[in-house]
């Protein structure tokens, strides 16, 4: 009967997937079937294209960084797939999927996980977390 019920302790994460990545729709189906095998709860979903000023809000801190207006160019160069999801210890498990941030740090300690698989660069390396 209580699996029926929702877990008490739901964290709120938004899970989202970088333009280069959403642009390749086995890639995006691969990330949503693990999201649902994970056993989160879709809060909300949408596809959008995120402005200049969005991307900037996002990574304000690491504006001055030499990878800054390199990480604003990948973020506002298409749609992005985003998603607001729910499950106990969500924010953990939302990152061990992503992976470590550097792609090749991902290749060599979490190699099933999304930014090994789909990663392509440090800057491009397929999803974010927050
Ligand atoms: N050394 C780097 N070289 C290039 N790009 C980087 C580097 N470090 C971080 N980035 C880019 O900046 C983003 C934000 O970096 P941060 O340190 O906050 O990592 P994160 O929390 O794992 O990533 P995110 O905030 O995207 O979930 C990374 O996802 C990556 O795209």
């Amino acid at each position: 009967m209580s699996s029926f019920f929702p877990p008490k302790s739901l964290e709120l994460t938004m899970a989202l997937i970088k333009p280069h990545a959403a642009k390749v729709p086995p890639i995006v189906q691969q990330i949503k079937n693990e999201i649902l095998n994970n056993k989160f709860f879709i809060i909300r979903y949408s596809r959008r294209l995120l402005s200049l000023e969005d991307a900037q809000a996002m990574y304000k801190e690491h504006e001055g960084k030499p990878f800054y207006d390199r990480l604003v160019n990948l973020m506002t160069s298409g749609p992005t797939e985003t998603f607001i999801l729910a499950r106990e210890n969500g924010i953990k498990r939302w990152r061990e999927m992503m992976g470590p941030t550097r792609t090749f740090d991902a290749m060599f300690h979490a190699p099933f996980s999304f930014r090994s698989l789909y990663g392509m660069s440090n800057t491009k390396n397929a999803t974010h977390g927050s």
